[in-house]
């Protein structure tokens, strides 16, 4: 069996990525990314300018997972563009991901991608609209009419490939609500989930938060965000235009957890707390538990039983 994942238009050996945040702050992580058993990688979302973030302790791992409020620190677009555009004139056959935020709201999303339109980057770009920890500034992909609004502001002059990181929905309403505005558009993908906004987790010895930024808020990740980010992704899977492909993200630790992402829809993978946990192993794990899990069903590919979870009707 091979574990090779079809993506807009690419093949990649296999459809484990890090997440965005993990791994993946300046070209020495990216290198080692690249040098991994992961299929792709993608670069920790980039602001106007260089940021150091919120204040430390701003990530915690946690027995089920972990909490973060980093506040989006990063080296700036200006950086990861330079190095993207190195990256593609090196290596044009293996796309990656540059990720793209915002720190002041909709008029920097247009200028970054602006930035990136009149660059010589023409690979994939992911366009967070789901960062929970930018203090004061509410997550875009929480209000579809602004949603809606920048990405009709975006296509009147981007002409390159790319997606959205999107925040978890909870109600059937948002499912239909988010799918209705994204089909309206030329993306190539979405990535389903970011991290559980504004979760709050407390150390037992203390009575005390973990994290410093907004009095303890942060974003979940891991085994806690499972079951959402599977929802996420067969919601979106159902609504979205077949053309949109889904990359599916939360509580990804083992090949079964992996497995159950591509069985709701997901093309590729993205791992975030484990990675940050195990360290870069975590993906020649992941393939090879996932791996053995086509061979025990026996199927030869992905594409045997990608989006075919059963219902009991
Ligand atoms: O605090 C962050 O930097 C951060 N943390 C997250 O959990 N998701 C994001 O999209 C971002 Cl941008």
């Amino acid at each position: 069996a091979t574990l090779q994942a079809t993506f807009y238009g690419h093949t990649f050996d296999n459809p484990f990525m890090n997440a965005s945040g993990v791994h993946c702050m300046d070209k020495t992580e990216l290198d080692e990314l690249a040098a991994s058993a992961s299929g792709s990688f993608v670069t920790k979302s980039a602001t106007a300018d260089s940021r150091d973030g919120n204040p430390e302790p701003r990530y915690i791992n946690l027995e089920l997972g972990s909490i973060n409020s980093m506040g989006l620190p990063n080296l700036g677009l200006a950086y990861y563009l330079e190095d993207a555009i190195k990256r593609q004139a090196a290596n044009p056959d293996t796309p990656f991901f540059l990720s793209v935020a915002s720190y002041k709201g909709f008029d920097e999303y247009v200028s970054n991608m602006k930035h990136i339109q009149e660059s010589d980057y023409t690979g994939l770009v992911e366009l967070n609209l789901s960062c929970p920890n930018v203090p004061g500034k509410p997550q875009m992909a929480y209000d579809f009419e602004d949603t809606e609004k920048l990405l009709n502001e975006i296509f009147k002059f981007y002409t390159k490939p790319f997606g959205v990181k999107l925040p978890p929905y909870f109600d059937f309403m948002h499912f239909d609500k988010i799918a209705d505005v994204l089909n309206k558009f030329d993306i190539k993908f979405v990535n389903c989930v970011n991290s559980v906004g504004n979760g709050l987790y407390i150390d037992e010895a203390t009575d005390t938060v973990v994290i410093k930024p907004k009095g303890g808020f942060g974003g979940i990740g891991g085994e806690y965000i499972k079951p959402t980010a599977l929802a996420n992704v067969r919601a979106l899977r159902q609504r979205l235009n077949p053309s949109i492909d889904i990359i599916g993200t939360g509580g990804i630790l083992t090949g079964r957890d992996a497995y159950e992402h591509l069985l709701c829809g997901a093309s590729m993978l993205q791992v975030g707390t484990q990675l940050h946990k195990e360290g870069l192993g975590v993906f020649e794990r992941l393939n090879t538990e996932l791996l053995a899990i086509l061979e025990a069903k026996g199927y030869t590919s992905i594409a045997d039983f990608k989006g075919k979870l059963a219902t009991l009707d």
